[in-house]
C-alpha cells in the first residue's frame, strides 16, 4: 500500500444552522488522484477552504502525512500547493512577477520547469494580470502551482476557463504529478474534467458524501439497463422487486434493475416469451446524471 498522504476524518462545517459539511472523510495516497465531484453548491469549494484552515472546521480531523493542518498551518501548507476556482490576482503586477510571487509565497523556486510550463501553456508572462481573461488568471495560477515541488495539489474547477488544447496540457501534468507519486485533489461538477485522469473518486452532494470508490466500483452498484423483446404484454414486471422506469413498446420493453435483482427479473421475463434480451452497464455520464437528477427530483420533492 502506497503512503497515505491526506486524510480527512469526519469534517463537520456549519454557516449558522446551515450543515455544509456533513461528515465528510476521504483520504488520498501518494501517486493517486482523487476525483471530488458533485453538482454547484454541493459543498466542494467549502470541503477545500476548511481543509487548508480558510475556513474552521465546527469538528473532524485534517492530517498531511500525519500531521494535523488544522493546528500546524504554516508547516504542512509549504507542502502543499492550490489552486482556487476563482483566481485572484493582483492587477498591477504582470504574470510573470505573480508566478514568482506566489512561488516565493510558498517556499518555491523559479525554475527551468516555470519557464517550460509558461511556453507550454502559451502564457504571456509580461502582461498585467488586469489584461488576463479567465483562462489566462487560470494559467498563472496553474503554472505556480505545478511549479512547486509539494507533496499534494489541489485543484478547484481547474479547467473551467480553459481551451481544450490547454486543457489536455493540465491533464498531461496531472499525470506527470501521478508518476513522480504526488498526490492530487481535483474538484469539479463536470465528470469530463476529471474522468481521464482520476484514479478514485467521491461525490458529494448537499454536503455529505454519497459514493467513494473508482469508477469500475461506481458502475457496478448503479442499475443496469435491461432491453428486451417479448411475445406479450409485460406490464407485470414493472411491479416486480429492484425494476425501475419500465416501459414497454409494442413487443419492445425497457427497464432499470439493480443488479441484486436481474437474476430474478431475467428468470421471470422468460415467462413472457422473450425474443431478444441486452443487458448494460450505465455510461459513466448517465451515472453521474442520474446522481444530479436524484438531488433535483429531492428538491423539488420539498
Ligand atoms: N461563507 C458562506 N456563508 C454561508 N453559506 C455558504 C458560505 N460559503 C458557502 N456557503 C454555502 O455552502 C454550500 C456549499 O457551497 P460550496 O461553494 O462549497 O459548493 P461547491 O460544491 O463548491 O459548488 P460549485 O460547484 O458551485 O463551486 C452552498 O449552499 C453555499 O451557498
Amino acid at each position: 500500500m502506497t503512503e497515505k498522504i491526506l486524510q480527512v476524518e469526519q469534517i463537520n462545517k456549519y454557516f449558522g444552522k446551515f450543515h455544509a459539511l456533513k461528515d465528510v472523510s476521504f483520504d488520498i495516497h501518494a501517486g493517486e488522484v482523487f476525483g471530488f465531484l458533485g453538482p454547484n453548491g454541493a459543498g466542494k469549494s467549502t470541503m477545500i477552504r476548511t481543509m487548508l484552515g480558510m475556513l474552521t472546521a465546527d469538528s473532524g480531523k485534517v492530517e498531511l502525512s500525519g500531521i494535523n493542518m488544522l493546528a500546524q498551518p504554516v508547516i504542512t501548507h509549504r507542502r502543499i500547493a492550490y489552486v482556487p476556482g476563482d483566481v485572484y490576482l493582483w492587477p498591477s503586477l504582470t504574470g510573470g512577477e505573480i508566478i514568482d510571487l506566489l512561488l516565493r509565497m510558498g517556499g518555491h523556486e523559479h525554475t527551468a520547469k516555470t519557464d517550460e510550463l509558461i511556453a507550454k501553456f502559451e502564457l504571456d508572462p509580461t502582461k498585467k494580470a488586469r489584461t488576463y481573461s479567465k483562462g489566462n488568471r487560470q494559467k498563472v495560477a496553474l503554472i505556480a502551482a505545478f511549479s512547486a515541488d509539494v507533496d499534494l495539489y489541489i485543484f478547484d474547477e481547474p479547467t473551467s476557463g480553459l481551451d481544450p488544447l490547454q486543457e489536455l496540457n493540465f491533464q498531461e501534468e496531472v499525470m506527470s504529478l501521478k508518476v513522480a507519486g504526488k498526490a492530487v485533489l481535483l474538484s469539479s461538477h463536470i465528470l469530463a474534467e476529471v474522468e481521464k485522469v482520476m484514479d478514485r473518486l467521491a461525490i458529494i452532494r448537499q454536503g455529505k458524501i454519497i459514493e467513494m470508490g473508482n469508477l469500475k466500483d461506481l458502475q457496478s452498484i448503479a442499475s443496469l439497463k435491461v432491453e428486451a423483446r417479448v411475445q406479450k404484454d409485460a406490464q407485470a414486471l414493472a411491479t416486480l422487486s429492484g425494476v425501475l422506469n419500465f416501459e414497454q413498446k409494442n413487443d419492445t420493453i425497457r427497464f432499470s434493475v439493480q443488479h441484486q435483482d436481474l437474476s430474478a427479473v431475467t428468470a421471470e421475463l422468460a415467462k413472457y416469451g422473450l425474443i431478444d434480451l441486452k443487458v448494460a452497464m450505465p455510461t459513466l455520464e448517465e451515472l453521474f446524471m442520474a446522481y444530479y437528477r436524484d438531488e433535483s427530483e429531492e428538491e423539488h420533492a420539498k
